[in-house]
């Protein structure tokens, strides 16, 4: 096979960015990128034997500014093997992996790179793998020019994967979701222990010469309670070790199976009793929009008085000015924090800088175990997207024949909107377990193809509570890793056979509601949708009719059928300028108990929900977003 060496160059200027890379045989490519001030990027493939005719052609292709002097900087030289898949290590990965990879690829390990040199360098490649430190945005997908495959992150957090521009750019973005677990949860555990007994204080005092052992009196874990915030698998080791340590464990996730927590001795709290009870409060928690600074002023107020606080999860999920007030007012005694808003952080950061917070340099999965683990978990999956095979730690990308989809598109639509919706009318603490979808239809089971369906529902279950991506390709993988079942039965229907589907219902088994009206008469949590001229609606809460189409957000209220309700609803709405796009009301039977739902297209305020609970005939009532 022939060899070719590739070049890659970067020229800076005042006024822009420019990049280009080339490969010096008569008959390879050349590709180069021009990055402007406003970020644009614009890249094109030339024949051309020389730089020097790249530049020429590139001179002529955008008006260069005044003065501006094309000097080649050579970043990189990279041996690449024509015909083998190029593979970008943007850092540093365990060599297990780099072994892996370097059976199938040509690899070029190019650490520290800019934004602007990732840019240029991806259009060569075919596959990326980055840790946490590495933003691949939508630029940098526009910049592949549709070569780049597969995107490999070497860990579990994908906040810094453009995921949306992946899809929508046809790359499949891959994480490595169990390796660096274990070295997490210590990590944890290491912060909390030197947190308590000031380990890294006393330490820096004493390699100054120092004797203080009065100032560093540090406090006792034993009998102490620890609360942890996301009881997933990070959150899961971390509470069989402070076990160890003779803690008692509370742990709040919303999500979390009851069976596992008792299992481990844990007990699921809401997320105030949390604040109230714990001495010791670990973040394990994803940073969804959920979780964004959901440490705040307000929850520090709610807190238990000299708490002490760990975060090894996202630094996204705490206020950190917030944080900086609570510890200056002694609301929290101390803080240790491995994970930061922006990474790394300014010196001169308060927390950072803070008497009272220990820091490390995101270190949770830093262990040499786990990085070679995490190395061979991510070699695996890029390889194996490489050469075509389906990836179960896929994180996006559905991969449906393009007729199915068009087919399905509104009931893919519909079954995404009723597991969003049914999962929030579970109440806390109960855990989704088990998930029974009913198709009704008049087509055979060949001519129907659940699996997207039942994808979406499951990507409407956890994503809300998750930061990970859920599609057709990694449904079934995630909902086994989180003990979710979900069973799927068809109904068969007269309808007609051009019809996929006449209606799904989404059933959450042995759980408790916060509307106990979506209950229906099997006890569980019951759904039921329809698609109407291609639009999603809902069309049964429990044992009541409805009819209102999912979109917006949805008000559900039971009351005492009776005239005038609607009105007195609407107008509380309407008096906040929310409008209303759908109305409608299911009761049994006339004068006695109904349920209304209305959807409305802004989000109404905390005053008007309440208001709205107030009306006298109102029994219960819920707002879920879609
Ligand atoms: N510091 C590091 O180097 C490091 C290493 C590994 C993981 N992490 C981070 O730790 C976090 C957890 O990782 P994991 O592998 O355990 O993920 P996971 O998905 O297994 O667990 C997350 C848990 O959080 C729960 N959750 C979601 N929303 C919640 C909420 N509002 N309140 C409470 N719980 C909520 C979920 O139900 C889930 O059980 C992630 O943010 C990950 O990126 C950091
Ligand atoms: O999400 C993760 O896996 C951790 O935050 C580790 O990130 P890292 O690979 O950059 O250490």
């Amino acid at each position: 096979m022939a060899a070719a060496l590739r070049i890659a160059a970067v020229v800076a200027d005042r006024n822009c960015v420019v990049a280009y890379a080339a490969r010096p045989s008569p008959t390879s490519s050349f590709v180069a990128g021009f990055y402007g001030r406003n970020g644009k990027s614009l890249s094109f493939q030339s024949t051309l034997p020389s730089l020097i005719c790249l530049r020429r052609q590139y001179s002529s292709l955008i008006a260069l500014p005044k003065g501006l002097s094309l000097i080649p900087v050579v970043r990189s030289q990279t041996a690449e093997v024509i015909g083998k898949p190029t593979v970008l290590v943007a850092e540093k990965l365990g060599d297990a992996g780099l072994q892996l990879l370097k059976e199938v690829a040509n690899v070029d390990c190019s650490y520290n790179l800019t934004h602007e040199e990732l840019c240029v360098k991806i259009s060569l490649c075919d596959a990326l793998i980055v840790r946490s430190g590495t933003k691949v945005t939508r630029e940098v997908f526009e910049a592949s020019n549709g070569r780049l495959k597969v995107v490999g992150r070497a860990g579990v957090g994908i906040d810094n994967v453009d995921l949306q521009a992946a899809t929508e750019l046809g790359c499949l973005v891959v994480n490595a979701p169990t390796a660096n677990t274990v070295a997490a949860a210590e990590h944890g555990i290491a912060l909390l222990a030197a947190m308590a007994r000031n380990i890294p204080q006393a330490n820096a005092s004493l390699k100054e010469g120092k004797w203080q052992r009065n100032k560093y009196t540090g406090v006792s874990m034993v009998d102490k309670i620890i609360a942890v915030m996301g009881f997933g698998k990070v959150g899961t080791e971390v509470a069989r070790r402070a076990k160890g340590l003779g803690l008692n464990v509370i742990a709040h996730d919303p999500y979390a199976p009851a069976d596992r927590a008792r299992a481990l001795g844990v007990e699921l709290v809401s997320f105030d009793e949390a604040l109230a009870r714990a001495d010791f409060i670990s973040l394990h928690m994803p940073l969804t929009p959920a979780t964004k600074k959901v440490f705040n002023d307000e929850t520090f107020g709610k807190i238990k008085r000299g708490v002490r606080i760990i975060n090894v999860a996202r630094g996204g999920v705490i206020d950190e000015e917030a944080l900086v007030r609570a510890l200056d007012n002694g609301i929290v005694a101390q803080a240790a924090l491995d994970v930061f808003t922006e990474e790394p952080p300014e010196k001169s950061n308060k927390l950072v800088q803070h008497e009272n917070v220990i820091v490390t340099p995101h270190l949770g999965a830093s262990t040499a175990e786990a990085q070679e683990g995490v190395a061979v978990e991510i070699a695996q999956a890029v390889v194996g997207a490489l050469q075509g095979e389906l990836a179960a730690t896929a994180v996006n990308a559905p991969m449906v024949p393009a007729e199915v989809l068009t087919e399905l598109a509104p009931y893919v639509n519909l079954a995404e909107r009723l597991g969003r919706l049914a999962v929030q009318l579970v109440s806390g603490g109960s855990g989704v377990k088990d998930v029974k979808v009913t198709y009704s239809s008049a087509r055979s089971s060949d001519d129907l193809d659940t699996r997207l369906l039942r994808a979406m529902i499951v990507k409407g279950i956890i994503e809300p509570v998750s930061d990970t991506f859920i599609n057709l390709v990694n449904a079934d993988y995630v909902s086994k890793q989180r003990g979710l079942r979900i069973s799927e039965e068809r109904q068969p229907s007269d309808g007609a056979l051009d019809v996929p589907l006449d209606s799904i219902q989404v059933k959450i088994a042995n759980v408790e509601s916060k509307f106990a009206s979506a209950i229906s008469d099997s006890g569980d949590i019951t759904l039921e949708g329809k698609v109407k001229d291609g639009v999603a609606h809902l069309s049964k809460v429990g044992a009541f009719s409805v009819d209102i189409s999912l979109e917006g957000s949805i008000i559900l209220c039971r009351q005492v059928d009776q005239p005038g309700m609607i009105g007195k609803v609407g107008s509380l709405l309407g008096e906040e300028n929310v409008n209303i796009s759908f109305m409608s009301v299911g009761r049994i039977s006339p004068r006695k108990k109904a349920v209304m739902a209305i959807g409305v297209d802004d989000e109404p305020s905390k005053s008007v929900l309440r208001r709205i609970g107030a009306i006298s005939a109102i029994e219960e009532f819920v707002y879920l977003k879609l």
